[in-house]
C-alpha cells in the first residue's frame, strides 16, 4: 500500500493506492471524516458497475450506514459530454443531494473527468472522491482537472476541481483488458519522460506489457504518480510548468479526436509522443537517439507509433483549439532529454506539418 499527499490550494488530499480498497469504501469515507448523514452518489459506467469490486464498494457503503445511489452511464469516451452530464443532474436532485453530500467517481479517466465535472458544477460544487479503476487514471485522477469534450475538441469545458481523496484500488488493475493496460502504460512512460529517467530506463529494460504482481507494480506506479504530484503541486492551475504534463497531447488529442475515439487516449498519446519527440529533434532540442528510445519503449509496450494517414488541415484545425496556445503560434511541451520537458510557445503550424508529413513518408 502507498499513501501519497498532494498539496493543493483547496487544502490538499491523499492518494491511497491499495489492493481491494473499494471493498472498504465505507470505512475509508469514515476515515476521511465524512459523516454518516452524508448521501453518496456513485457515478460509474455500465462495464465497471457490473464488476465484483463495484458490488463490493456498494456493500461496504451499505454496511457503514451511508445512504447511497449508483448511477451508470454508457462506457466509452462518448459519455464525456455535456449531454451525459445533463442526464445526471436531475438524478442528483431527485435523490436529494445537497451541497454537503458526496459524489464518488468509480471508473477510468472518462468517469473521473465526467463525475468530477458534475461535482464541480452541481449546486456550484459538492465534494467528490476519485476511485480510479484503470492504469490510465493514475494520471487523470490526480491534479483536479475535470471536464467534458465538445464536438470541437477535447476537454474544452471544465474546471480545476481537486478531489477530497483518491482511493486507488490496485486489485482492479489486474482485471483490465489488455488494451486498457497498454493505454495506461503510455501515461506511465510519459511520466518517465517528464521527470523520472530511472522509471523510463526500468521500462526500457523490462517492458510492462501486462499487469505485474503488486510488489513489481507499486513502485512503478508510485514513481509515475510522484512525477505527476510534483508537477501539479508546483503549478496547480497550469499557469506554466504544469503544461509539461501535456507532452504528446497537443498532437495526440487531435489524432484521438480524428479517430472518433477509435484510438484509446494512451494510443493517441503514444503517437503524439513520437511526433512531438521528432518535432523536438527538428528544433534542435533533443538528440535523435533519445527520440528513437522514446519510440522504441512505446512500441515495446504494444503501443502504436505510426502516424495515421489523415488530412493535415483537419488535424491542424483541432490542434488550433488546444488550450495552451496564445494567439498566433502554437505552444508545445517538448522533451529535451529523458526526464526533462520544456514549454515552447513559438511553434509555427508549418513546422509541425513538416514533421507530420515526414513521418507519413517514413511509414
Ligand atoms: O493533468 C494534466 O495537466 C495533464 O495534462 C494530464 C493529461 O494526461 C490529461 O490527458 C489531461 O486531461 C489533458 O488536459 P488538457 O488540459 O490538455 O485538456
Ligand atoms: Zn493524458
Amino acid at each position: 500500500m502507498s499513501i501519497l499527499e498532494v498539496k493543493s490550494k483547496s487544502g490538499g488530499y491523499r492518494v491511497v493506492a491499495e489492493g481491494n480498497v473499494l471493498a472498504t469504501l465505507g470505512e475509508q469515507l469514515s476515515r476521511l471524516q465524512i459523516s454518516r448523514r452524508t448521501s453518496v452518489t456513485v457515478i460509474t459506467d455500465e462495464t465497471v458497475g457490473a464488476l465484483p469490486f463495484a458490488k463490493d464498494a456498494a456493500r461496504s457503503l451499505e454496511a457503514a450506514g451511508y445512504r447511497y445511489q449508483i448511477l451508470e452511464v454508457p462506457a466509452g469516451d462518448h459519455s464525456k459530454s455535456l449531454a451525459t452530464a445533463s442526464t445526471l443532474y436531475p438524478k442528483l436532485l431527485a435523490f436529494g443531494m445537497r451541497r454537503s453530500d458526496l459524489i464518488v467517481a468509480l471508473g477510468g479517466g472518462v468517469i473521473g473527468d465526467l463525475a468530477g465535472f458534475v461535482a464541480a458544477t452541481y449546486l456550484r460544487g459538492i465534494s467528490f472522491i476519485q476511485a480510479p479503476t484503470t492504469l490510465l487514471a493514475h494520471d487523470s485522477s490526480i491534479g483536479g482537472k475535470v471536464g467534458v469534450n465538445l464536438p470541437e475538441g477535447k476537454n474544452l469545458v471544465g474546471a480545476f476541481y481537486p478531489p477530497r481523496a483518491v482511493l486507488y484500488d490496485l486489485s482492479a488493475l489486474a482485471t483490465l483488458p489488455a488494451r486498457q493496460w497498454t493505454n495506461g502504460m503510455a501515461e506511465v512512460i510519459k511520466h518517465g519522460i517528464i521527470g523520472d529517467a530511472r522509471l523510463f530506463e526500468r521500462l526500457e529494460e523490462k517492458p510492462l506489457t501486462v499487469c505485474p504482481d503488486a510488489a513489481t507494480l507499486e513502485p512503478i506506479l508510485t514513481a509515475a504518480m510522484k512525477v505527476k504530484i510534483d508537477v501539479v503541486e508546483s503549478d496547480e492551475r497550469e499557469a506554466n510548468r504544469r503544461q509539461v504534463l501535456n507532452v504528446g497531447h497537443t498532437l495526440g488529442h487531435a489524432i484521438e479526436q480524428r479517430s472518433h475515439y477509435g484510438l484509446g487516449h494512451g494510443e493517441a498519446i503514444s503517437i503524439g509522443l513520437v511526433l512531438e519527440a521528432k518535432l523536438a529533434v527538428a528544433r534542435g532540442l533533443l538528440d535523435e537517439e533519445t527520440a528513437v528510445r522514446i519510440e522504441r519503449v512505446l512500441a515495446s509496450h504494444g503501443l502504436p507509433t505510426q502516424t495515421p494517414r489523415d488530412d493535415w488541415r483537419e488535424v491542424a484545425a483541432l490542434i488550433d483549439v488546444d488550450k495552451k496556445h496564445g494567439r498566433a503560434l502554437w505552444t508545445f511541451a517538448l522533451p529535451t532529454a529523458i526526464g526533462d520537458v520544456v514549454i515552447v510557445d513559438d511553434v509555427s503550424p508549418d513546422e509541425v506539418k513538416a514533421v507530420y508529413d515526414r513521418s507519413l513518408e517514413e511509414a
